[in-house]
């Protein structure tokens, strides 16, 4: 059952295209990764997605019932702590006062952060903690689909390996959907059961690879060399590194 459809979704900025004609769908329980060279637009068709832009051609359709975002800044309220940053959230979704706690420890504890993290304000916490708070506050409103938007770039790579740890083990149960955005195969090969990969200039999607087994059971070993053979052979992944515009800068 398809539970995210964008069907020739077409967008611009500014009169420059940057989307022409997308069509991408996520079934129930499928963690797809979009990847793609930086500039590609990947972020804009998340946020399409998501309902934050509106977009100028195409359409969208959701099967999910209610859907969280994590990007790559945090953005948390600097004058809450971190448990008052996930209480805000439950208020927004109307969860009554006499619930949200035991929302807020069940996240927390789900991203494993403490009583005493949850006390601190964002400047007390460090980048990787500060993420979790990011990430709990996504579980606790329960949605069923996320939108992540490289959420965890900013991170260096024992945390961020510990941050994929994190969503593959709570994709696990399957009751989740998600789009993850990334421009790192390697992340997306661990975290992903299909990997679509946007054209340099946003012109379509140039493929679909899926992935073999459920994340939560790949190995290391099994990711290193599908990324290997990926890199390596597949055509359709040799233009993410060619135009990046990080490795240009
Ligand atoms: N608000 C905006 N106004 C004007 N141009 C924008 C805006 N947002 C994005 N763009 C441009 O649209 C194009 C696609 O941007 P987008 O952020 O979607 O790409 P991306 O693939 O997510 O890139 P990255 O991997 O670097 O985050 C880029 O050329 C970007 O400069």
């Amino acid at each position: 059952m398809t539970t995210l459809q964008l069907s020739g979704i077409g967008h611009a900025f500014l009169g420059r295209t940057v989307l022409d004609t997308i069509d991408l769908s996520v079934a129930q329980g499928e963690i797809v990764a979009l990847v793609g060279p930086s500039g590609c637009g990947k972020s804009t068709l998340a946020h399409i997605a998501a309902g934050l832009i509106e977009a100028r051609a195409g359409r969208i359709s959701h099967g999910y019932t209610r859907h969280a975002m994590i990007f790559q800044d945090p953005a948390l309220i600097p004058w809450a702590t971190a448990a008052g940053n996930i209480d805000y959230v439950l208020r927004m979704a109307r969860v009554p006062r006499a619930a949200r706690p035991t929302r807020i420890a069940q996240a927390a504890a789900q991203v494993a952060l403490l009583a005493e993290d949850l006390n601190k304000y964002p400047v007390e916490l460090s980048g990787g903690m500060r993420q979790r708070v990011a990430i709990a506050r996504a579980l606790a409103i329960r949605p069923d689909f996320i939108y992540f938007d490289e959420p965890f770039t900013a991170l260096d790579v024992a945390l961020r390996r510990r941050m994929q740890d994190l969503v593959i083990a709570t994709c696990a149960g399957g009751h989740l959907s998600g789009l993850f955005i990334t421009h790192d195969l390697s992340e997306a090969a661990r975290i992903a059961h299909r990997i679509a990969v946007l054209d340099t200039h946003g012109r379509g999607i140039l493929g679909h690879r899926p992935l073999i087994g459920n994340p939560c059971d790949r190995s290391d070993d099994a990711v290193f060399d599908w990324v290997q053979t990926a890199t390596h052979t597949d055509p359709i992944f040799r233009h993410i590194h060619d135009v990046d515009e990080r490795q240009v800068a």
